[in-house]
């Protein structure tokens, strides 16, 4: 693979680049591509694929001329482009009305490097470790609450877990006083999600078309911004009785109110606001996707599934349970297309040359599913990733570059640590066998009936390997 990175400042290309004018696209309206994207967003990439190319232009980002990449090698080069000639804080406009303007999603070039920076200690080392540790023990406990015995969609439970999760990483074991009311305030504001509403950037709009958007009710913006009015305020709360508690920890707030900005002075109350406000947003909807899409995979494919059962109760290894999730990652990426990148000064990628007021776009499922990569692509098989570790620019499920997912190792203990709770203590039961589709949840596809299982406790209890049987 060509690592390169060829910007104009570097060498010459071997051959001139073609303009990006040249590549070719749908000649469909903007809303005609919009619906098909939303309602079938893997077929519709892979149809543009076979009949445009590998770079494709489609007209679904108002404003900007969009290019779909698909292969490894122009993916790599896109994750390896300087912060100031590809920035990703306008591909993630549509999450503002959650997540502000001074977070780790808006910010870009220095001002994101060094916030992330500062971040990464409380996602790595001990911090990982504690929140390791502490999911582990949330999986046990909240799916020991699951219905039994009947079938429901476990979306939602998994959800809630998620949720939890991120409580975990932001507020570590300092728990604030008004966390039950926040979390129904969160939850709430995340069902505009599955709203056409949530893909509306209401901070480009004038206040009055928020105010007639408002009036619309059924869209549910009102209710949302109700919502985060409270949010703010209960935030506000929760920051404001850490600091007056003094209590140090490794976790996101403590690391936070420890960081300063440029000029020396501490994160504001906005900045700390949108810091933690990213997490929530970023980190629970694309995890709960995640299992239930694993869940998807798993009761449809009995050999796997025996598999894996086997490992886990007759052996103490993770390897084939870890290789299971890097497969419902590769398989079912819950943001099929990772964040678009805004084109600030002119960069070459795979011989076509990008000009600014372009995006690039990267489809992890167009990758996923190329069969070049992954013979038989559509099939699941977690033996593809037994005894190797995923690549950078073939698994994309977590981005990559410079705003790769922040939470990837969380996520994956989180999918890994239900699996494996679900498995030990349930026989699971699925009513219906016809193949789940996804559904968008903002930039997040989710399986349309949401994991609809029935859990029937096993009636013999996992037997575990431990050194004393050794
Ligand atoms: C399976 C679950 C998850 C998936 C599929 C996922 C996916 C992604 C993707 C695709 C990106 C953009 C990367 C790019 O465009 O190159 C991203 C960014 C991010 N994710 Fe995740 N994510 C997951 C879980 C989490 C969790 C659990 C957290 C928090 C603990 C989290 C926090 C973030 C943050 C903060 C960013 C922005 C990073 C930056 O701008 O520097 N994510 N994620």
């Amino acid at each position: 693979m060509d690592t390169r990175n060829t910007t104009t400042a570097e060498t010459e290309p071997k051959r001139p680049a073609v303009p990006a004018s040249r590549v070719r696209g749908p000649k469909t309206t903007t809303m005609m591509q919009y619906v098909q994207l939303f309602r079938r967003p893997g077929e519709y990439m892979m149809d543009c694929r076979r009949k445009y190319g590998k770079q494709f232009e489609l007209k679904v980002f108002p404003g900007y001329k969009l290019y779909v990449l698909s292969d490894p090698d122009d993916v790599k080069q896109m994750f390896l482009a300087p912060s100031d000639v590809l920035h990703t804080g306008t591909g993630s406009a549509s999450l503002e009305k959650f997540f502000g303007q001074t977070g780790l999603a808006w910010l870009d070039e220095k001002e994101h490097l060094a916030r992330r920076k500062q971040i990464m200690p409380s996602v790595r080392g001990s911090a990982h470790q504690r929140t390791e540790e502490s999911v582990r023990q949330m999986a046990k406990e909240s799916v020991a609450r699951w219905p039994r015995n009947k079938a429901v969609a476990l979306r939602p439970y998994v959800h809630k877990f998620t949720i939890e999760v991120i409580r975990e990483v932001v507020f570590g074991k300092h728990v604030p006083s008004c966390w039950d009311e926040l979390f129904k305030v969160i939850w709430d504001m995340l069902k505009l999600n599955s709203s056409v509403a949530t893909m509306i950037e209401t901070h480009e709009m004038s206040p009055f078309g928020v105010k007639l958007l408002r009036a619309i009710r059924p869209l549910g913006l009102d209710r949302f911004f109700k919502q985060r009015d409270r949010c703010d305020e209960l935030l506000a709360q929760a920051i404001a009785e850490r600091v007056e508690s003094g209590e140090p920890g490794d976790d996101m707030l403590a690391v936070m109110l420890g960081m300063t900005t440029d000029n020396g002075s501490p994160l504001s109350a906005v900045e700390l606001r949108d810091e933690i406000m990213t997490m929530f947003v970023a980190g629970t909807e694309t995890t709960a996707a995640a299992i239930c899409w694993s869940l998807e995979h798993l009761t449809r494919e009995p050999a796997v599934f025996k598999r894996l059962l086997a490992e886990i109760d007759e052996t103490g290894s993770d390897e084939y349970l870890t290789a299971t999730v890097y497969e419902a990652l590769r398989r079912c990426p819950p943001n099929p297309h990772i964040i678009p990148r805004e084109v600030i000064k002119p960069i070459e990628i795979g011989g076509v040359r990008y000009e600014p007021g372009s995006m690039v776009w990267a489809s992890a499922y167009l990758v996923h599913h190329d069969p070049k990569v992954y013979p038989d692509p559509y099939a699941f098989r977690p033996e593809r990733f037994l005894g190797s570790k995923p690549s950078t620019s073939a698994w994309i499920p977590f981005g990559g570059g410079r705003v790769r997912c922040l939470g990837d190792r969380i996520a994956i203990v989180e999918m890994k640590e239900v699996l494996r709770e679900l498995l030990t203590t349930c026989d699971l039961h699925r009513p219906d066998m016809r193949p789940e589709i996804p559904v968008g949840r903002s930039v997040t596809m989710t399986p349309k009936r949401g994991a609809r299982l029935e859990l029937r406790p096993r009636t013999h209890r996992a037997r575990r390997v431990t050194e004393a049987d050794g």
